[in-house]
Formats: structure tokens, C-alpha cells, sequence
């Protein structure tokens, strides 16, 4: 089974507000909400990618009874732990000329509610994949998955970690099967200045290093490059489309990853299926469906 666990799951408030002026009263041209947090987007992917995975986190007041509706109507097998206080977080994208995104701090989460979780996950074993995604409630140290993993290191659970800062480079030891920064997070982790080919892949044979065993580093419209396991490195060009909204292409990337990897076993194929899954997002209002991650494979260049 596929696991994802979202800390800090969201509403997505998706708004179109084509020229944004600060300080003024601004009238959207339309708008959504969709399910949100980077764990849970994994499992939607894997799900219309047509891989059953099981989403695991934390659900609070209105917002995250809407969230598990949205899930449960999206085909997607969701297990939430209730708070009972405070609201899951509502993330605002607005769309103008750019993208700019307000995300939300989300509820606390008090010791028994992680302890739940902790357990629940302790149904891990060595057939399983753990995806660890996003930000966490401020409440919560930056250890903390570095403390899941501690906790599952015997059961040879391949974990994914997809965060910034502290959060991921404390699980780095614990040998995560696959971390996926993007240029700026890459930076951040290992102190390179990433504005080169070479120094991306520098950076990422940094924090292969440092313990990940593959390290897939997103570049946004410029495509991505993985260095897997055995030292291979794997670059592609994004196929070319226009960008509609890429919110969750990252994410995407992830779930194809694992679906193609699932599938062939094979690591070059993993990588093309991850930078389908994430580029046929980026050219949709939402997460793109298995047709269109289908088509942008096929316009991925040859090997
Ligand atoms: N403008 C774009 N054109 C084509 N492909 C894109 C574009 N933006 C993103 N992608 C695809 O999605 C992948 C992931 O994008 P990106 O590097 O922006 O991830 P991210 O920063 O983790 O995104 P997010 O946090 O919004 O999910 C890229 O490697 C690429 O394949
Ligand atoms: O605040 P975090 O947890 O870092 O990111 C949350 C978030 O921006 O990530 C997803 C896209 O990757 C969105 O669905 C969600 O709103």
C-alpha cells in the first residue's frame, strides 16, 4: 500500500483576479476550491493515475470536513485523525499576472492525535511506500519526521519526504527512497548556489551524500533532473504547454514517480512518468487527469 501522510492538510481557494492591486478592493473573475496539502495531492494523482494509496492526517472543524468530502469524491481512500479544535487551513492562490500564495498555519495537533498517527503507521512494513509531504502546524518540532522514520527504520518502508528546511534535512540519514526539492529548496539544503546545470548537480550529489537514495530536483518549465540510486544521472525538458496553474505540479511529479517506478521498475521510467504527471498539472486548472499525463509522455523528447 501507498501511504501519504499531509500534517497540514488545505482548502485550496483558487482566485483569478487579473490585474491584483494591493491596497485596493479587488474583484475576482472567478474561482475554486479544491482539496489541498502535498500529501493528499500525491494520493489524488496516484489515484487518477490508477494507483490505490491510503491518505493519512489531520482534520479539523468545517474546512476538514470538506476536505475528506472533496477526497471522498475524488475516488480517494482517506483515514483522518479528528481535532477537535480549531479548523483545517483554507491556502489562497491568487492568480494575476503571477502567482502569489497566502498558506495558512493550520490547527494545533495535541499528543494524542500524534500518537494516533504514530501508531497507525506502525502498520508499516517492507512492501509499503510512505509518502511524508509538506509543511507542518508550528506546533510541531522539525523533527518530526525525522521521528516517523526513526520509528519505522527496521521495516524497510521506502519513504518519500517532500519539505523544506530542517524538516527534510533531518530525515536525509534515515535514507529516504526519494526526496524532491525544487531549485530553491536544493539551495537551501546544501549552501550551492544552483543557477547552473552543474551546480544542480552538484547540489544533488550533495544530498545523495547526505543519505537520500534518489534525489529528484524539479526546475519548474525547465524540466528536472534525477540522480538515482546507482549514481545514473537522468535530465529532461519539460514538454512545452502553457502554464494554467502549477499548484501541485510538483506533487504530480511525485505520483508519477512512484507510478512509473511501480510499474517498470525502472528508474528512467519513473523520472519521464514524473515530469508527464507534473507538467500535465502545471497546464491545468487542477491536477491533470491519467489522458492528458498520458499525452504529455508522449511528447516527452526520446532517450
Ligand atoms: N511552466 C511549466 N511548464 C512545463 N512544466 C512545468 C511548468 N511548471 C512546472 N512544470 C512541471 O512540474 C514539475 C514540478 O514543478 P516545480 O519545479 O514548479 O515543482 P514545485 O516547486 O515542487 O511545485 P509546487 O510546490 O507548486 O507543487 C516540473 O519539473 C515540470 O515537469
Ligand atoms: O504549506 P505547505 O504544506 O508547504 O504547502 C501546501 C500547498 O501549497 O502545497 C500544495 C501544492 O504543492 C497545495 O495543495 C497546498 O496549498
Amino acid at each position: 500500500m501507498i501511504y501519504t501522510v499531509t500534517f497540514n492538510p488545505s482548502l485550496d481557494y483558487i482566485v483569478r483576479v487579473p490585474n491584483l492591486a494591493e491596497g485596493a478592493t479587488n474583484r475576482s473573475e472567478g474561482q475554486a476550491l479544491y482539496p489541498g496539502g502535498k500529501g493528499i495531492n500525491v494520493s489524488i494523482m496516484l489515484s487518477n493515475l490508477g494507483y490505490a494509496s491510503k491518505a493519512l492526517g489531520f482534520s479539523a472543524g468545517f474546512t476538514g470536513r470538506e476536505i475528506e468530502r472533496l477526497l471522498a469524491e475524488n475516488g480517494c481512500d482517506a483515514e483522518f485523525i479528528p481535532l477537535h479544535r480549531g479548523n483545517s487551513r483554507i491556502n489562497i492562490k491568487i492568480k494575476s499576472g503571477e502567482e502569489t500564495e497566502i498558506n495558512g498555519q493550520g490547527p494545533h495537533i495535541p499528543s494524542e492525535a500524534l500518537e494516533a498517527l504514530f501508531q497507525r503507521l506502525d502498520a508499516c512494513g517492507p512492501e509499503d511506500i510512505l509518502v511524508l509531504a509538506g509543511s507542518i502546524p508550528n506546533s510541531l518540532p522539525t523533527d518530526i519526521y525525522e521521528q516517523i522514520m526513526r520509528r519505522l527504520r527496521d521495516r524497510k518502508t521506502r519513504i518519500v519526504v517532500d519539505a523544506t528546511g530542517d524538516l527534510l534535512k533531518n530525515a536525509l540519514k534515515y535514507h529516504p527512497f526519494l526526496v524532491k526539492p525544487n531549485a530553491a529548496e536544493l539551495e537551501e539544503l546544501c549552501g550551492i548556489r544552483c543557477d547552473t546545470m552543474d551546480k544542480i548537480k552538484q547540489g544533488a550529489i550533495r544530498i545523495q551524500q547526505d543519505g537520500a537514495l534518489n534525489v529528484l530536483v524539479s526546475l519548474g518549465k525547465d524540466g528536472a533532473l534525477l540522480i538515482d540510486r546507482h549514481g545514473q544521472f537522468h535530465t529532461s525538458p519539460a514538454p512545452s504547454g502553457i502554464l494554467v496553474n502549477s499548484v501541485g505540479s510538483g506533487d504530480s511529479m511525485v505520483a508519477g514517480f512512484l507510478a512509473g517506478y511501480l510499474k517498470e521498475q525502472d528508474y528512467a521510467a519513473a523520472f519521464r512518468m514524473g515530469i508527464a504527471a507534473g507538467s500535465a498539472t502545471a497546464f491545468q486548472e487542477w491536477l491533470a487527469t491519467k489522458d492528458q499525463v498520458l499525452k504529455a509522455y508522449q511528447e516527452l523528447q526520446p532517450l
